[in-house]
């Protein structure tokens, strides 16, 4: 197979970014041709990262659609919120695509947006443009699209686990509660008070209570699945380890079920999908065991006591929960085998 789609990377001298220069090295369809960065243009990129020495040595370039142009066909934006409302518009024109790995475009409602990033949001027909790209829910809707969104990590663990059991009706979803956890990679590589080493070691702590912005993502896809308004409750928590997510979701079951009932319902549903693995019963995914790799894995237990379902899903958030999703997203948009560049299992331990 030969390389034909040559790829640039906005915010490459972030964790989202530097992710996707691991995950499109080892891509057989797609080089990239430009790794640009707001902030050091023209240093080798191995300057701020020693382990990309042998992969990329070309210099960073600075942010010009035009110049993206000439040098790639398509653009990943691993750019912090309100960078990629601003950007689109004049990339688009430019004819290249892109997969944008920030919330700017996830939303349709600009209102919605505007409330929770607290920011102004993208021209309303970009946010229509925009697919998101929840590659085991939409993925049918990707193929052949310009402009893709890629889903937040936490939405990415909290949806695939959600998914079936709400589009079934098997349980109630205005009874779900959503308790998740993230490593600390998750919020970048920006050095920031909450989450230097002294806060966050031997520490567990609860943030954004109420107010985490990837509510009403979670809450726009959960109501088109159960095609009526859905809001949820969702609690965000920081662990102290590097990668992964865990979303831990409660909900009442609407009549009972027994757990291979519901192994069997979610085979079913994600058939075909490689990257859902459901657990046999009684088995507890843990974020190590998708450590790197693009998997989600969810297990179950239906609590004939309580009359309740808790669904524990994990992924790595800079690999199924960004960067390699998005590349998942580019396959798709570009019809090929949704695993290329994606197909290997996750380091363990
Ligand atoms: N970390 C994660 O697990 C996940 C992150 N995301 C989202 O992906 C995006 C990137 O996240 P992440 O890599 O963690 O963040 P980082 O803070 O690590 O990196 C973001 C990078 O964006 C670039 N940047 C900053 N300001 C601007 C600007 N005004 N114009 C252009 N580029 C700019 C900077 O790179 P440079 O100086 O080189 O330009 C910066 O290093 C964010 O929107 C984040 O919310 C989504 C899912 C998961
Ligand atoms: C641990 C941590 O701080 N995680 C971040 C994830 C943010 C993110 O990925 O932002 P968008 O998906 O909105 O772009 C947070 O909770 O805000």
């Amino acid at each position: 197979m030969h390389t034909e789609l040559r790829a640039a990377i906005v915010g490459s001298t972030g964790y989202g970014g530097v992710e996707l220069i691991r995950l499109l090295a080892a891509h057989p369809r797609v080089a990239v041709t430009s790794v640009i960065s707001s902030s050091s243009s023209g240093e080798p990129i191995a300057k701020g990262y020693p382990h990309l020495t042998e992969i990329r040595t070309d210099l960073l370039d600075g942010v010009d659609p035009g110049e993206m142009r000439a040098k790639a066909d398509v653009v990943f934006l691993a750019t912090p919120a309100g960078v990629a409302s601003k950007l689109v518009p004049a990339l688009l024109d430019e004819g290249l695509k892109v997969v944008d790995l920030s919330g700017d475009l996830r939303l349709k409602s600009g209102e919605l947006y505007e409330t929770w990033y607290g920011k102004p949001p993208a021209e309303a027909r970009y946010l229509e443009q925009a697919v998101y790209g929840m590659c085991e829910l939409y993925g049918e809707q990707v193929r052949g699209r310009e402009l893709i969104s890629n889903p937040g990590c936490y939405p990415t663990a909290t949806l695939l686990g959600l998914a079936p059991a709400v589009a079934e009706g098997w349980i109630d979803p205005d009874t779900i509660i959503i308790d998740a956890k993230s490593g600390v990679s998750g919020a970048g590589r920006g050095a920031n008070l909450s989450t230097h080493y002294a806060e966050t070691n031997e520490n567990f702590k609860a943030y954004k209570v109420n107010k985490h912005q990837h509510i009403p993502e979670i809450e726009q896809t959960l109501s088109q699945l159960a095609g009526r308004p859905i809001v949820t409750t969702f609690t965000t928590h920081l662990v102290p380890m590097t990668r992964g997510i865990m979303s831990t979701m409660y909900a009442r079951l609407t009549e009972p079920r027994a757990e291979q009932e519901l192994i069997e319902l979610y085979r079913r549903y994600y058939e075909g999908r490689r990257f859902v693995r459901i657990r046999e019963a009684g088995q507890w995914p843990a974020t190590k065991e998708v450590w790197g790799s693009n998997y989600c894995d969810i297990g179950f237990a239906a609590d004939a006591r309580t009359g309740r379902l808790t669904i524990v899903s994990v992924i790595d958030n800079l690999v199924k929960g960004a960067a390699g999703q998005a590349v998942q997203n580019l396959n798709l948009a570009m019809g090929w085998d949704e695993t290329l560049g994606l197909d290997f299992v996750p380091a363990y331990p």
